[in-house]
């Protein structure tokens, strides 16, 4: 289980997160959303040990990222799918993370087969992959560890129609085997259709955590945009 507790964090006089609670539980998708700026990434990075609270803690079964002996059992995120050297293949990028957590190489052809990379494509250097290709890539490194828990900031980002399929089906397999995944997007139909929760953030405070019903997408945007009517740029 994922558990944001109190969490707080000031960027100078930038309240990016406000005292923010809330949980992902084991074997459930939570939909992450609020408006551009409201504070997901951060909430993010927090839990994944990239950037400390100010106050508060983010824990992952009740352990911060830094205390975990072996972080990417516990937990795997995809915050940047950029972020990749642009030399290496797929393939290599992939074999470098497995080795430095300590997974078995075999793991490498079987992240790839999750996420729908060919071996063709694992071997080519990813500079020159599609952003949806860099996407799967990130999706497969975060799950070299087989973590219990996943955290993906906007995993849609880049795909075509089947790839958003694809990664739907992945999601809801690893969460029907106990996995907590944490998803940001901006995608509000396609969060309705593949979550079992939403929390909704605005100016770093939480607006709702709730359950959500697969078939009322259109309610999940009605409720969205009112929660978040402040924030809407094209009011003002
Ligand atoms: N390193 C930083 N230094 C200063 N301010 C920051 C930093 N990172 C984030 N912020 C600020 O914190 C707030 C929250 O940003 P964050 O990136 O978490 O939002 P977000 O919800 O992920 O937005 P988006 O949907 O655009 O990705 C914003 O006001 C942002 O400008």
């Amino acid at each position: 289980m994922i558990t944001f507790d109190h969490v707080t964090k000031q960027y100078g006089a930038t309240h990016a997160l406000d005292d923010v609670s809330f949980e992902v539980p084991t074997g459930s998708i939570t939909g992450f959303l609020g408006p551009n700026g409201a504070g997901k990434t951060t909430a993010m990075r927090i839990l994944l040990g990239h950037t400390r609270a100010t106050s508060g803690r983010a824990t992952i079964d009740g352990q911060q990222y830094a205390a975990i002996g072996n972080p990417a059992r516990a937990v795997g995120g995809l915050l940047d799918a950029q972020a990749v050297h642009p030399g290496r293949t797929g393939a290599e990028t992939l074999g470098i993370a497995a080795a430095m957590i300590g997974a078995d190489r075999r793991r490498v052809g079987q992240v790839l087969d999750l996420v729908g990379l060919t071996v063709t494509e694992s071997r080519r250097t990813v500079k020159g992959y599609s952003l949806g290709m860099r996407q799967r890539l990130g999706i497969a490194q975060a799950l070299l560890g087989a973590p219990k828990a996943l955290v993906l900031d906007e995993p849609a980002n880049g795909l075509d129609p089947q790839g958003i399929r694809a990664i739907r089906d992945l999601l809801r397999a690893l969460a029907d085997d106990g996995c907590a995944v944490l998803l940001s997007s901006h995608l509000l139909h396609e969060v309705a259709q593949l979550a079992d929760r939403v929390v909704i953030i605005g100016r770093g405070r939480i607006l709702e955590a709730a359950a959500i019903d697969p078939s009322a997408a259109q309610d999940l945007e009605n409720r969205y945009f009112t929660l978040t009517a402040t924030d809407d740029r094209s009011a003002a």
